[in-house]
């Protein structure tokens, strides 16, 4: 399996199972930063809802590039995150992580990679947090299932189904990438 877990951190979130409900502690940032090795600050949270084969990706941006913290607080996903740094060892390698509410599991993923999921579960809550700010102009999106980077996408029993702008996605080879 093409897979890179340099610099992709997946990291124990501080969650507890309750009777009745669950609490869920924001990782602070001394947590982060000792799980991840790096200190970011974050300046953006969100949340998206998607149905049980809505695969959202492989997105990034060129400008303001996204480091992004990411978890799952209701059902599960695939997620993915792929070094697009033409500079890197890694350059093109995947990884890959289930992300549940149950195992509570986040994903570090850095600035200068891509990022996408496929929702396992009946429906899915995934939030993240973002390291600089959305900036539509310079967002990018590579096809899920691009030959070159065989990504290793789970059987779901429905079809995927995708956006207008991630079927539209570029190939690996023509895709803008980041010089480091
Ligand atoms: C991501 C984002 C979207 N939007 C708007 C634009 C659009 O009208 C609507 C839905 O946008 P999208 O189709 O891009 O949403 P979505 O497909 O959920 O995009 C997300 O996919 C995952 C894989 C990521 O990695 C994220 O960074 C982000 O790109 O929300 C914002 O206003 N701010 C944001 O930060």
């Amino acid at each position: 399996m093409k897979n890179v877990t340099a610099r992709c951190s997946d990291i124990d979130a501080q969650s507890v199972w309750r009777c009745p409900g669950l609490f869920y502690g924001e990782l602070q940032p001394k947590a982060f930063e000792q799980a991840t090795g790096c200190k970011r600050d974050f300046v953006q949270d969100n949340h998206s809802r998607s149905r049980q084969g809505v695969l959202r990706g492989i997105h990034y941006q060129l400008e303001q590039p996204q480091g992004k913290l990411v978890r799952v607080v209701q059902g599960s996903v695939w997620d993915v995150a792929v070094d697009l740094r033409r500079d890197s060892a890694h350059f093109g390698q995947w990884v890959g992580v289930e992300l549940s509410a149950e195992n509570s599991r986040q994903l570090w993923v850095p600035e200068g990679f891509g990022h996408a999921f496929v929702v396992l579960s009946e429906t899915a809550d995934f939030l993240y947090k973002t390291t600089d700010y959305y900036h539509p102009e310079s967002e990018r999106c590579i096809r899920f299932d691009d030959p070159e980077l065989a990504i290793e996408w789970p059987e779901l029993p429905v079809e995927f189904s995708l956006s207008e702008k991630d079927q539209a996605g570029s190939t690996f080879s023509k895709a803008d990438v980041y010089k480091r």
